[in-house]
């Protein structure tokens, strides 16, 4: 590295640390780079270091030593208020306020910067809409008449109020039970390509880091990062022990998740009757879901479209191909 930040950078993170006053070292000489537009896990067990980092990029913990620089701008220079107007933050606890409505608890920083009430209103309404809530029957309601899930839909259309180029989230899934946070990740993540913030995401959950990530920064004890790479490439090529540990004994499985539908790898559609088709997916899809939906439709292969296409036939044979080739491609540029 030269050392001048690219211009795409939108977070950067040069030997960043934090002692605390007991003595305790949370994070160690961090350097990590956020691309703008880019969502990225910071993953590793606890203690780690997470949300020392994440707390250190808004100032709510001032680091020892190190810069931070959002948008080419120098963090620690700026007014720490200001710069949290700029950087959305979203936690597990969502943190609603109990005794106001959803509707205010939404428009608390347009509040906060003086909006009039009826563009403050416009904007609470706009954001419920965009996270799934429908403002006619949630804006009135108070916190505790919503389940944890539309709590933390909640907490998202709060932290992106202001228009925020940047979101923290730390563990913002957490609470909610699997089925639900498989969803409102899914769902988390279309919203974030859309509107083009950038992410950084904390979490302990490596199959979250590697659903959402574009890429996921694994910490280790005393924040030292092992590894800042693609999910892919954290799943195939961990960089030492420590990561392989972590990845686990599921890697293989999860690489489904992270390995797209090959097109070499599809038939012909030739002599297949339709009866043999679990039902059709798009050619961006996953391996993971082509999978599923064989075994959910109980059959042999699955129809394969790009857009108004079809493009092919994907049967088990082609899934295992395709994977055997990523994890071979993988090793191939290893040193490269
Ligand atoms: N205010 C504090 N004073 C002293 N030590 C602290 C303080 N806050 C955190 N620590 C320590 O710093 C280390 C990193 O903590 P941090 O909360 O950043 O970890 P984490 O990776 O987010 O953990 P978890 O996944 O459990 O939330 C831990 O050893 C923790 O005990």
């Amino acid at each position: 590295m030269d050392g001048s930040p690219a211009p795409d950078v939108m977070i950067r993170l040069r030997g960043l640390s934090k002692t605390y006053a007991d003595g305790t070292v949370a994070v160690q000489e961090l350097d990590l780079d956020v691309a703008r537009g880019e969502l990225i896990c910071l993953v590793g067990p606890s203690g780690c270091g997470k949300s020392t980092t994440l707390k250190m990029v808004n100032r709510l913990i001032e680091p020892t030593s190190g810069t931070i620089e959002i948008d080419g701008r120098d963090a620690t220079r700026d007014d720490p208020v200001e710069l949290r107007r700029r950087i959305g933050y979203v936690i597990q606890q969502v943190g609603l306020f109990p005794h106001q409505t959803i509707g205010a608890n939404v428009a608390t920083v347009p509040s906060l910067l003086g909006w009039d009430r009826r563009r403050t209103r416009k904007r609470a309404e706009e954001l419920l809409h965009l996270v799934g809530l429908d403002p006619a029957s949630y804006a009135d309601r108070y916190p505790h008449q919503l389940s944890g899930g539309q709590q933390q839909r909640v907490g998202v259309a709060r932290a992106l109020a202001a228009d925020p180029p940047v979101l923290l989230m730390d563990e913002p899934f957490g609470a909610v039970d699997p089925v639900v946070r498989g969803r409102l990740q899914d769902e988390f993540r279309a919203l974030q390509q859309r509107l083009g913030k950038t992410v950084v995401l904390v979490t302990h959950d490596i199959d979250e880091a590697v659903r959402l990530g574009d890429r996921v920064a694994v910490l280790a004890e005393g924040g030292r990062l092992a590894q800042y790479d693609t999910p892919a490439r954290v799943l195939g090529q961990p960089a030492d022990d420590f990561v392989a540990e972590f990845v686990g004994a599921g890697r293989g499985l999860r690489r489904l998740a992270v390995t797209p539908i090959n097109r070499d790898h599809l038939e012909p559609l030739d002599g297949v009757r339709g009866s043999e088709l679990g039902g059709t997916l798009e050619v961006t899809a996953s391996l993971e879901e082509a999978l599923a939906l064989m075994m959910t439709s109980d059959r042999p292969m699955v129809g394969v479209t790009d857009g108004p296409s079809f493009v092919g036939v994907l049967s088990p044979n082609g899934v295992h191909r395709a994977l055997r080739e990523s994890v071979a491609a993988e090793s191939d540029t290893r040193t490269g």
